[in-house]
């Protein structure tokens, strides 16, 4: 019988337990295969730590925000190379992986797949960057989550006559930030792509507030003000080595209070945006990229992954999908910028 091993790996975001249990409801059904599950990414590969993932496993997880298999920043290229992972899928007996993930999964995936090793990919990111796929899932969770604490955060500014900033994430793309700005109909907009001036920020602010608003600025924590090089990043490293962001917001709380005069409170919202349930739409898309990644292995399309192409999913060459992030075109964001200020 043929074994898929089935891993997460980096960041986390609300549908991986929708793909999980899409792969394995279309592979019992449709081909009659058994699965694993790797704890931990690529880590539990490396170690030989797999859970059984029988049908009765992935019940109802569909709902459920997180990943049932945890997930690490584990880059299996340099934490024993693909010999390791060879030996380690022909001891569990495993034919064929499916792995979950980002951009750095997605390359750990194709360097393994150049050296033989049979793995599909089903590209992830909360921050919607990947060039390769229209849309990915996670990413319409974060933004009607994002887009309900910043209406609770206009209810108390109004209250009050204040500037309100909510900061979300975005680490190379203003995509969460774009959206969730419209929808609750920010002020200012302000994205990684996008250099803006204070003061520019402050004439938004001040226009709104002149009208009787209470000002909402919607900033990606990846913005970088006009006259400083990079993104703010007081916290050191991530477990990649990449800057830790956040914390712009509280940068611009005072910068903003200080020019405008205007009482001004930041919010980060932070990881409250990567967890809990997913929507209905990233269920769905979720769940019909599990399927397909499913249908790849049988049809021995290795060395590749699925994506989204307008409604319908198809397999492209990891290149495709590597080396270019799709960030928000000039375009998008001077559309927007109709409702700033
Ligand atoms: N070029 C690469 N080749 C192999 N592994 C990589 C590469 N880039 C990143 N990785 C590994 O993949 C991990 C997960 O990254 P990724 O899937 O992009 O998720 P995230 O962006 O949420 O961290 C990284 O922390 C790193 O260990
Ligand atoms: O705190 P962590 O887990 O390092 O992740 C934070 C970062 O991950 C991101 O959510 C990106 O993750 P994705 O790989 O899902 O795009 C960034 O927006 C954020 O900077
Ligand atoms: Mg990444």
């Amino acid at each position: 019988m043929t074994r898929l091993g089935l891993l997460t790996s980096g960041g986390d975001c609300p549908g991986l337990n929708a793909v999980i249990r899409g792969a394995v409801l279309s592979g019992v059904v449709s081909y009659g295969y058994d699965f694993v599950g790797f704890r931990d990414g690529w880590k539990g590969v490396l170690e030989g730590d797999v859970v059984p993932l029988p049908r009765h496993a992935v019940r109802g997880i569909a709902r459920f925000g997180g990943t049932i298999l945890g997930t690490s920043r584990t880059n299996p290229l340099t934490s024993g190379g693909a010999e390791a992972v060879r030996e380690s899928l022909r001891r569990l007996a495993v034919d064929g992986l499916v792995a979950i993930g980002g951009e750095g999964t997605l390359a750990a995936a194709q360097e393994l797949a150049k050296r033989g090793i049979n793995v599909v990919g089903v590209p992830k990111t909360i921050d919607n960057d990947l060039d390769a796929t229209d849309v990915t899932f996670g990413f319409d969770t974060a933004v009607q989550t994002a887009t309900e604490a910043i209406d609770r955060l206009r209810t108390t500014g109004e209250s009050h006559h204040r500037c309100m900033i909510a900061e979300v994430m975005g680490r190379n793309a203003g995509w969460i930030a774009l959206h969730a700005g419209m929808a609750s109909g920010a002020h200012a907009i302000l994205i990684p792509e996008l250099t803006v001036s204070l003061r520019q920020v402050a004439a938004w602010v001040e226009s709104a507030h002149s009208r009787g608003r209470a000002p909402l600025v919607v900033v990606s924590e990846a913005f970088v003000l006009e006259g400083q090089d990079s993104p703010f990043s007081p916290r050191g490293l991530d477990t990649f080595g990449r800057p830790r962001l956040g914390g712009i917001s509280v940068l611009l709380e005072h910068q903003l209070q200080e020019l405008t005069g205007i009482e001004t409170r930041a919010t980060i919202l932070g990881h409250i945006q990567r967890g809990g349930a997913p929507t209905a739409f990233d269920r769905v898309l979720a769940t019909r990229l599990g399927f397909a990644a499913v249908d790849s292995a049988a049809n021995g399309r290795w060395g590749t992954m699925v994506s989204l192409r307008g409604t319908t999913i198809v397999n492209v060459g990891f290149d495709a999908a590597l080396g270019r992030l799709k960030t928000v075109p000039e375009d998008r964001y001077q559309e927007a910028a109709i409702l700033f200020g």
